[in-house]
């Protein structure tokens, strides 16, 4: 008889997870063939750092389901930078069942872009992929957008560069960061009038996640590139 392969994931990781952010049966078996989907491309993708295959669920799942309880009517995001889908395509498979919910992820490295469309297709996910430069797409998607996310992207101060004009439309910004979040805090407050709330990491011991609902350039200030104005 034919051996089944064995998982990479560490078999309490998926347990721990849904203990510590627990979902439907529907969106478990979305996650479960996302999971699937991102195990197999890997081999091939760098879509997650390797080290961190084995708490998968905890790591990288977990912590992207986190964030809809900081915005639980939110149904139009926009995920900027999804890489391997994080945490846009949880949030897809998360909200699949709800009406009208749509996850948009902006990712600009093709083979990654191509993979995200796969995990939305094997997960009839709610989400729309664009592989696109996030300064050349993320003003020109259609309609209201409740939420704006990024993840493992850049800087704060680049961040809210990047979201300003999604936040100056009514979207509140949510950016999962490390533990330097206070430094990061201080460099963006050079450029941007900011009053963002700080959430500790349900996830991780040291993370942080940044809540914004209102984004002002400052005036007479450098730029975020070091420039005067
Ligand atoms: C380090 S990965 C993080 C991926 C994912 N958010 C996560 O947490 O696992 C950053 C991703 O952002 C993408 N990216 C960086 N700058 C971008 C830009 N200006 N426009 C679109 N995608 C960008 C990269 O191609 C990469 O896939």
């Amino acid at each position: 008889m034919p051996k089944a392969p064995i998982s990479p994931i560490h078999p309490s990781d998926k347990a721990a997870a849904l203990a510590l952010t627990p979902v439907s049966r529907e969106t478990e078996a979305r996650l479960d063939r996302y999971v699937d989907l991102l195990v197999a491309w890997q081999a091939k993708t760098n879509l997650v750092a390797p080290s961190t295959l084995p708490n998968l669920w905890t790591r990288h799942i977990s912590d992207s389901l986190q964030l809809l309880s900081l915005a639980p009517s939110a149904k139009t995001w926009v995920d900027l930078g999804s890489g391997g889908g994080f945490p846009g395509v949880v949030l897809a498979c998360a909200l699949a069942e709800t009406p009208g919910a749509n996850i948009h992820l902006i990712e600009r490295n093709a083979k990654k872009a191509a993979f995200l469309r796969e995990a939305i297709r094997v997960t009839s996910a709610a989400g729309t992929v664009h592989l696109a430069d996030i300064g050349d797409s993320v003003d020109r998607i259609a309609g209201p957008i409740d939420c704006v996310t990024a993840r493992a992207l850049a800087p704060l101060h680049q961040l809210i560069g990047f979201a300003e004009p999604v936040v100056r439309k009514g979207a509140k910004a949510l950016f999962l960061k490390g533990q330097d979040v206070e430094a990061e805090l201080t460099e963006a407050t050079k450029y941007w009038n900011i009053t963002p709330r700080l959430h500790s990491s349900r996830t991780s011991g040291n993370g942080w996640i940044v809540e914004l609902d209102q984004i002002d350039r400052r005036t007479s200030s450098a730029t975020a590139d070091g420039n005067q104005v």
